[in-house]
């Protein structure tokens, strides 16, 4: 079918789909809020629409910028400020649920955002985007996790702490985890020889039918610990699959975090008849229903699109088993906990389904919000949660924000093939990636303004190396498993230190070593200091001086506190906490 040809089959961004199918609701969902027809930058040089370089930015580039863009601190993914805390954001500032606060923050975020850009006459032009169709080669689908890493056996170090009732006993190998033969031979093509600790703790408690909340590490195979046990158990106990009713749903905060999970997805489920489908938004609505009217077994989707799907009664709970809320604080923090609670506590949902809910930070306010979710659960939390990847070494330095972009060059002078540059706006983005690729740097980006052909291809072009920068806002910060990511950097610091370990752990993954360069401007970045010599100390990295300064000492002494960050289970002292710190000898499971 021509449709799916490589080339995604993008029409003119103003084109807009007229079918009683047609993907309106985006339209509605993305018009309010957000930054409008603030964008500028390289987009004048008309250079952008097709992306026919592959993503890139050449010429078009406008004056401008100086290299800091922290002065529109609107300018960001949730297009909106974002300085002020989770909580106070969504139930202060934006007033009580029912006061439609959480639906504006939706319709301007990222998963929402069909349309995203600005044209001349104010509205925003769309795309009809059909994703290219995912590769059947057995080579392409088995090649694109990372080969763990020299650092892999000190997991086995690593202390692994569990609550709740009856926790089933973790298992040592994958020959213990009882795994479906079909699903164990996708395993060892993976290239998997032994289980990660959350996957040796993760995979029995699913088996045994549990709820589970767990909190680990980036790169430490999250995705695995929930898909091999769902899959296994989709095929040991089969039921006939029914259009629109998925027997597991896997919600992700990001597009390309879904996409990415579809392709693991499809890797352990390879060869088997399980159906594995994807909606998204940013994509064509009525191609993706298209899809899964041919019937599916797992769904991974974006919330704001799954909602779409359920509200128009296209997919419906019934035959779910397993629910899987993956970076599930990030979903809550982009302001998705109506949406969240819209499909969890859906009247069509089998009551009899398990929870699963997964993330590298979990801070405490927000588990026991999820907690909600969740039925005798058990709690997992794997090393300090919240804590950086050790295998990530992190040099701080103070920039100025007029500063950044010559020492940012500096830096890349040295080596920039596999660098992910993170800035705090789209705007930001969009100059720096400009700037950049005058250079001898070509570079790509990522985030919430760009088409979602454009965004895929920018990955697309860094995976495959004809890109060697990628410019990314947040968007970028959450699951990313690329293989070439040699080097994280920080341009702009994020607002919050949880977001600074997910992005830093976009590198250092499965054992490998990795490495992260932030430049902490003092004017603007005051605010992260206590926290990030925190997370420095825990990782047992150098903290610079100047930063301890600004810190006043804070960080030192009491070390690095995981309460904030969902390191203790909310529901206190009446559940089991056992401290099975080395999994291999740990005789209290027996
Ligand atoms: N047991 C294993 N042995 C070897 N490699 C593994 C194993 N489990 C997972 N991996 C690989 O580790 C990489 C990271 O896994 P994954 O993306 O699931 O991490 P994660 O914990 O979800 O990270 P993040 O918190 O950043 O989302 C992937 O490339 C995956 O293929």
């Amino acid at each position: 079918m021509s449709d799916w040809g490589d080339e995604p089959s993008v029409a003119a961004t103003t084109t807009k789909e007229v079918s009683g199918w047609s993907d309106d609701e985006d339209t509605g969902k993305s018009s309010a809020g957000g930054d409008g027809g603030k964008r500028g930058g390289y987009n004048k040089g008309g250079d952008r629409d097709g992306d026919a370089d592959g993503g890139g930015y050449r010429g078009g580039r406008r004056e401008g910028g100086g290299g800091g863009f922290r002065g529109r601190r609107d300018d960001n993914e949730d297009g909106e400020e974002r300085r002020g805390g989770r909580f106070n954001r969504e139930r202060g500032e934006r007033g009580e649920k029912g006061e439609g606060g959480f639906e504006r923050r939706r319709r301007n975020d990222d998963d929402v955002n069909n349309n995203n850009e600005v044209g001349e006459n104010g509205e925003k032009p769309r795309e009809f985007y059909i994703p290219p169709e995912p590769s059947n080669d057995e080579t392409e689908i088995f090649s694109s996790g990372i080969t763990s890493g020299i650092n892999f056996s000190k997991y086995d170090n690593i202390p692994v702490k569990v609550s709740g009732e009856d926790v089933p006993k973790p298992i040592k190998n994958f020959d213990d985890a009882k795994l479906r033969g079909i699903v164990v031979e996708n395993v060892t093509k993976s290239g998997y020889k032994v289980p990660t600790p959350i996957q040796k703790v993760s995979i029995p408690v699913i088996a045994a039918g549990r709820d589970l909340m767990a909190c680990a590490q980036t790169g430490s195979g999250k995705t695995a610990a929930f898909l091999l046990p769902i899959l296994t158990k989709l095929l040991d106990d089969p039921q006939d699959v029914e259009i629109g009713k998925p027997q597991a749903v896997i919600v992700s905060p990001t597009r390309e975090l879904a996409i990415q999970i579809f392709s693991e997805a499809r890797k352990f489920g390879y060869d088997s008849y399980l159906k594995i489908s994807i909606v998204y938004g940013g994509t064509s609505f009525k191609h993706q229903n298209e899809c899964i009217t041919k019937g599916c077994h797992v769904l991974i989707a974006t919330p704001g699109r799954l909602m779409d799907f359920v509200e128009r009664t296209f997919i419906t709970f019934s035959d779910t088993r397993f629910v899987v809320l993956d970076e599930a604080d990030r979903m809550l923090d982009m302001g998705f906990s109506e949406t969240m609670r819209k499909f969890m506590t859906h009247p069509t949902m089998r009551p009899e389904h398990q929870t699963l809910m997964f993330s590298a930070t979990f801070p405490e306010e927000i588990q026991r919000l999820a907690g909600e979710f969740l039925k005798n659960y058990v709690f997992v939390t794997i090393g300090v949660v919240g804590g950086a990847c050790s295998d990530v070494s992190q040099t701080i330095f103070e920039v100025n924000k007029f500063a950044k972009r010559a020492k940012l060059m500096e830096i890349l002078r040295e080596q920039a093939d596999g660098t992910i540059v993170f800035v705090e706006t789209k705007r930001g983005a969009d100059f720096l990636a400009s700037f950049l690729s005058e250079t001898e740097f070509p570079t790509t980006s990522i985030h919430g303004d760009r088409l979602q052909s454009q965004r895929e291809q920018a990955l697309r072009d860094f995976k495959n190396g004809s890109m060697k920068v990628i410019i990314a806002t947040s968007v970028a910060s959450r699951g990313l498993d690329i293989k070439n990511i040699k080097h994280v950097i920080n341009f702009d610091m994020p607002n919050n230190i949880d977001d600074y370990v997910h992005r830093i752990g976009r590198t250092g993954r499965v054992g490998n070593n990795g490495r992260a360069t932030s430049f902490f401007d003092p004017d603007q970045d005051r605010g992260l200091a206590v926290d990030l010599i925190k997370i420095l100390e825990g990782a047992n990295q150098t903290v610079p001086e100047f930063l301890r300064e600004i810190g006043g000492g804070g960080g030192g002494g009491g070390g690095y506190s995981s309460k904030n960050f969902g390191g203790v289970d909310v529901r206190g002292g009446g559940n089991t906490i056992s401290d099975i710190t080395n999994t291999e000898n740990n005789e209290d499971w027996d």
